[in-house]
C-alpha cells in the first residue's frame, strides 16, 4: 500500500530530488520529552510544487505537525526545513489557513486581509491594490466594505484564503480549511484551491478529515497513524490535472479512494464502534 519510494517528494533530503520541505524524524509532546509524545519518527518530504493531503485519525497530531511546520511550535527533537533552512518561527513565505479563519469582528473584509501587513492605513499601495486583487481572485470585491459578522461561512473562509496569499507565500499550509462549510461551498473552495495552487505554482500541505477532497486535491495523500503519530502510509494520487467534480466518479479516483477507506478501517481495527478519523 505504502506508496514512499515512487514519488520524488519522499526521497531523502539530500538526494537527487532535493525537497522544499523536509521533516525529519520529527518527535514532540506538549509535556516535554518524558511526557506522552504526540508525534514520533516523524519524517515526510515535500517536492516544490507538490501537493500533500495528511489524513489520519483524530486526534492523531495532524494541527500539532502543522504547527511545527509553520514554526509556531518547536519540535522536541527533528528538524522541519525549508529550502534548506530550519523553520524556527513563523515566515512571510508560509501561508497559513485554518478551520475558523478568526477574523477581527471590528475590522473590514478589505483591513482583515491586510492584517499581516498591519492594516490598510499602513500598508503601502501595492500591498492594498494585491488586497483588492486577492478579494477579486476569491469573488469578494463588493464585501471588501461588509465586516465579518455580515458573512456566510464560505465568505469568510474565503476572506481566509485571501489573506493566506497577501505575501504571496510559496508554501501553502491548510488545517480542515473546509471542514465548517456545506458539502456544495466545499467542493466549490476545493476547486478554487486547486486553481490558486495550479496557477500560483505553489507546494501545499493539506489536513482534512474527507477522504474524497483529499484524493481530489492531492499528489499524494499521507497517512499519519495513532499516537504518537508518524506516516503509515503514503499514496500517490496519478489523476490528470485540473481535477473537476465530474473527476470524483471516475473508476481511478474511487479505486484511490477505496483504498484509502480500507486502510482507515484497519487503523481503527475494522469495529463499528471504534472511532473513525476520516470519512
Ligand atoms: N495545547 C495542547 N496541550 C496539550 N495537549 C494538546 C494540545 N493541543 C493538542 N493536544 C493533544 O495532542 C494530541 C493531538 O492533537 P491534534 O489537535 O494535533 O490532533 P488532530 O489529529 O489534529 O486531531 P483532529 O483530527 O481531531 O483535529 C491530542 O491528543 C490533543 O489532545
Amino acid at each position: 500500500m505504502s506508496d514512499a519510494s515512487a514519488h520524488p517528494g519522499s526521497q531523502a533530503p539530500g538526494s537527487a530530488a532535493t525537497p522544499r520541505l523536509a521533516i525529519s524524524d520529527l518527535a514532540f509532546g506538549y509535556d516535554g520529552k518524558g511526557g506522552r509524545m504526540v508525534l514520533e519518527n516523524l519524517s515526510l518530504n515535500v517536492a516544490d510544487g507538490e501537493f500533500v493531503a495528511v489524513l489520519g485519525p483524530s486526534g492523531s497530531g495532524k494541527s500539532t505537525l502543522l504547527r511545527l511546520v509553520t514554526g509556531l511550535a518547536r519540535p522536541t527533537s527533528g528538524t522541519v526545513t525549508l529550502d534548506g533552512t530550519p523553520v524556527t518561527r513563523p515566515r512571510p513565505d508560509i501561508g497559513m489557513v485554518f478551520q475558523k479563519p478568526t477574523l477581527l469582528p471590528w475590522r473590514t473584509v478589505r483591513d482583515n486581509v491586510l492584517l499581516p501587513a498591519g492594516f490598510a492605513r499602513s500598508a503601502g499601495p501595492k500591498v492594498r491594490a494585491e488586497a483588492d486583487r486577492l478579494l477579486e481572485m476569491v469573488g469578494l470585491s463588493e464585501a471588501a466594505k461588509a465586516y465579518p459578522f455580515q458573512l456566510s461561512g464560505g465568505m469568510a473562509q474565503r476572506v481566509g484564503i485571501a489573506r493566506m496569499l497577501l505575501h504571496n507565500p510559496s508554501l501553502l499550509i491548510l488545517d480542515e480549511p473546509f471542514a465548517a462549510l456545506d458539502a456544495m461551498t466545499r467542493e466549490d473552495l476545493s476547486l478554487e484551491l486547486q486553481t490558486i495552487w495550479m496557477e500560483g505554482r505553489k507546494t501545499a500541505l493539506f489536513v482534512t478529515h474527507s477522504i474524497p477532497e483529499a484524493v481530489l486535491l492531492a499528489d499524494r495523500v499521507v497517512v499519519l497513524g495513532e499516537r504518537p503519530a508518524r506516516v503509515v502510509a503514503d499514496i500517490r494520487v496519478p489523476l490528470p490535472r485540473p481535477r473537476t467534480i465530474e473527476t470524483m466518479s471516475t473508476p481511478e479516483f474511487n479505486a484511490i479512494a477505496y483504498d484509502l477507506r480500507n486502510l482507515f478501517r484497519d487503523l481503527a481495527g475494522h469495529g463499528a464502534d471504534k472511532k473513525k478519523g476520516a470519512a
